[in-house]
């Protein structure tokens, strides 16, 4: 149905000496579209996350094999250019980490990462991505104070703020509302659907009637291999297996 994938991940394994975490995984992830990953804890759905911009070379434990292609590069080539394929993404964990510095200076950071250095368009930017994340008006008359003090709500969007401002091309989202009241769960949901038609964006998570709201393109995984792909309807309404059946009617 998509010919516009900007992900293809064929014959993916991780393993560490005792354990296999990945077994097999082939899946593609359509540009410009919500693809969320579904499934029981421990599943794997963090790990296939992290193979997407090579943070698995974090953990030396894992052995990674098979091939991850973003925009026709396998990412697990060795000579291929690590920082380059990070900063094609943007990352947004369960609970946010603003650096330990103003809300200015957090967007101006990802700013200052993609080299840009005059002081107005440092300006002009920051005001641009803290509008399109819908914190401006929030934050506009204390910019200069510490970003710690926002709630945790606002510090998701400072968060996904900050990581637009790298530029990239995919947001990839760990369980990105866990830790957040209803409010600002919404309020991460609604810019979802409107970055969509600038970003390609994968999300993680637990809970069913999110996926519904927001997913263009489903992934259920359990015991660390994807069981079903499909769209929404076909995943939601027509699940083919018994463990997806069973899954979807625990209503997690
Ligand atoms: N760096 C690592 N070293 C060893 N084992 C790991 C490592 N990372 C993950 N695992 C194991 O891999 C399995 C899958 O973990 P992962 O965090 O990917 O699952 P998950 O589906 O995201 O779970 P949750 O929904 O609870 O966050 C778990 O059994 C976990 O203990």
């Amino acid at each position: 149905m998509y010919n516009n994938d900007i992900i293809r991940i064929e014959n993916l394994h991780v393993t560490t000496a005792t354990q296999v975490i990945l077994k097999d995984i082939n899946l593609k992830i359509p540009r410009n579209r919500i693809t969320v990953i579904l499934g029981p804890s421990g599943c794997g759905k963090t790990t296939l996350l992290k193979c997407l911009n090579r943070l698995t070379d974090l953990h030396p434990q894992l052995q990674v094999s098979g091939k991850v292609w973003i925009d026709d590069e396998d990412i697990f080539q060795p000579n291929v250019d690590v920082i380059a394929v990070r900063k094609k993404m943007g990352l947004l964990s369960q609970r946010p980490y603003p650096l330990p510095m103003s809300i200015y200076q957090n967007v101006a950071y990802g700013l200052k990462m993609q080299g840009i250095a005059d002081k107005h368009t440092i300006r002009e930017r920051v005001q641009h991505y803290l509008e399109e994340v819908g914190l401006w008006k929030e934050v506009k008359d204390r910019l200069h104070s510490p970003a710690s003090k926002l709630s945790i709500g606002q510090q998701q969007r400072l968060c996904l703020a900050r990581g637009l401002a790298v530029q990239p091309e995919i947001i990839l989202a760990d369980e990105p509302t866990s830790a957040l009241d209803p409010i600002s769960s919404k309020k991460i949901e609604e810019k979802f659907l409107e970055l969509k038609s600038d970003y390609t964006l994968v999300l993680v998570t637990h809970i069913l009637r999110q996926a519904k709201r927001l997913a263009d393109h489903v992934i259920f995984m359990y015991l660390g291999e994807v069981i079903e792909q499909g769209t929404p309807q076909e995943i939601f309404e027509h699940p083919q297996t018994t463990i997806l059946r069973e899954y979807l009617k625990s209503g997690h």
